[in-house]
């Protein structure tokens, strides 16, 4: 499974949210939005083999995590907006500890962001911290097949505009994270899912 986590420090964690100020109000669920489309959507089809997870620290209700499994989506489109009511509604909904399904792929629970990392890690998952500074992904070698065949498991982190803070980068450094850099410039956090999703889709041809 091909897993990304973002740590989204000021989305709302409410659906009292106003869908036409997704970048103010909403704290940047903006990002959120266009990190669920790099995600998922090819033309014409869905990334069933990926999952996407988002943890709010907006306002009100701190932290909430959003979950979006691809193998499950449906009626989702591309675009931000529409994306953002699907969110909206999951966010309307009461979390609580375990994972609650909203609509179809999406669910929420009242999770912390390193409770999630934590869990793939328990789950033997390989975790990646995705950072400017990081080791070239051309350097990594990167075979992401275990000895059977079937693709290893992998987790990559990645921060909103503000990034993970210093407390979460070393709480990865201590949990045997991976840091991978994607390009000697800065990116967008949608961005370098694009470019993540890009350097396996070419490992598998
Ligand atoms: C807009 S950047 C964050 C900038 C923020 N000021 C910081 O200090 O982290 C959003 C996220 O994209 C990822 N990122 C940005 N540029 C990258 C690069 N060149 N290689 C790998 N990941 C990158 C990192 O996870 C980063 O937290």
């Amino acid at each position: 499974m091909k897993e990304f986590i973002l740590k989204a420090n000021k989305s709302a964690t409410s659906g009292d949210i106003n869908i036409k100020d997704l970048p103010g109000s909403a704290g940047r669920l903006d990002l959120v939005c266009r990190c669920v489309n790099s995600s998922f959507f090819l033309s014409h089809d869905l990334r069933r083999d990926t999952v996407f997870y988002s943890v709010h620290y907006g306002e009100p209700n701190a932290p909430v995590a959003l979950k979006f499994i691809g193998d499950e989506l449906k009626r989702l489109s591309p675009d931000e907006r529409s994306i953002a009511l699907f969110i909206k509604k999951a966010l309307e909904k009461d979390s609580s500890k375990l994972w609650k399904e909203s609509t179809s792929g999406i669910y929420t629970a009242k999770k912390e962001f390193r409770d999630i990392i934590v869990e793939k890690k328990n789950e033997n998952y390989r975790i990646f911290y995705l950072h400017l500074n990081g080791k070239p992904l051309e350097e990594y070698n990167l075979k992401l097949d275990k000895d059977n065949g079937n693709d290893e498991d992998v987790l990559f982190v990645l921060g909103d505009h503000i990034g993970i803070g210093e407390e979460d980068e070393k709480f990865l450094d201590e949990l045997g994270a991976e840091r991978i850099s994607l390009s000697p410039v800065e990116l967008h956090a949608d961005h370098c899912i694009i470019l993540m999703h890009n350097a396996l889709d070419k490992l598998k041809k």
